[in-house]
């Protein structure tokens, strides 16, 4: 790891919880519920990216690595973060949790689901961890030329969070090609609708996991996604993806 990107690391992230609030939750929100998808511009700094892109070799932050080819999940690759979480993360999580929570607990009261969510993070890994759901889910990607993520599901278990986020740490046009995050939306009866989320270095995505409400003409009826990435035509891409429910 380079000198810039172990300080940019090291440095207490106080602030990065105080940007998170920041954002335009309003607006955020107002997507999330029309579209399923919103883009939080600006989430993390270009030396925050390259700072945890720069994870990416070092085992010592990992859990596990996962060859995406070997599971007919695409091609590229992907490695957990173990706990405990590069400071980074560990004050990223909590602090979109936060304001996410709001809206799952809204979209879980239109879809008639009866779970809810704790305002805080904490509460709700807890709940993870006590039925066995103790794995850290965070994860770091890494693609190169040729290599594309298929569309799914991030689900690890009984319990999840129906929103989460993926930021990308690298810049289209200068460290890659093609490599568009998109997201499905398969509506009941009806073909499925793509979407495609313009991203810039250090932009995140906030999405649906697996349903959403959406409101039609006879009531609230539950849309199903899924998210993947398009095939890289060049260059390397890195993503970080925040899941909020933990892993059997
Ligand atoms: O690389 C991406 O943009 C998508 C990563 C992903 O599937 C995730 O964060 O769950
Ligand atoms: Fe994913």
């Amino acid at each position: 790891m380079t000198m810039t990107a172990r300080k940019s690391l090291q440095k207490p992230f106080a602030d990065l919880a105080a940007h998170v609030d920041a954002l335009d939750w309003p607006q955020i929100t107002a997507e999330l519920d029309s579209q399923g998808c919103a883009v939080l511009k600006n989430l993390l700094t270009p030396e925050q990216c390259r700072a945890v892109a720069a994870l990416y070799p070092d085992d010592a932050h990992f859990r596990s690595r996962i060859v995406m080819g070997r599971h007919g999940f695409g091609r590229g690759e992907y490695k957990y973060f173990s706990y405990p979480l590069p400071d980074l993360i560990a004050q990223l999580r909590p602090a979109l949790y936060g304001h996410l929570q709001a809206v799952a607990n809204r979209w879980n009261e239109a879809m008639g689901i009866e779970i809810r969510y704790p305002t805080a993070h904490a509460a709700f890994l807890k709940r993870c961890h006590e039925a066995g759901q103790a794995r850290p889910t965070p994860l770091l990607l890494q693609y190169e030329a040729g290599d594309y993520n298929c569309l799914h599901q991030d689900l690890y278990g009984e319990h999840v969070f129906p929103l989460q986020v993926a930021i990308l740490l690298s810049e289209p046009g200068r460290d890659f090609t093609g490599g568009e995050f998109v997201l499905t939306e398969q509506r009941p009866r009806m073909q499925s609708r793509a979407e495609v989320v313009p991203l810039m270095q250090g932009d995140a995505v906030a999405f649906a996991v697996h349903h959403r409400p959406v409101q039609g003409t006879r009531g609230t009826y539950r849309v199903n996604l899924r998210h993947g990435v398009s095939r890289i035509r060049s260059g390397q891409r890195h993503t970080l993806g925040v899941i909020f429910h933990d892993a059997k």
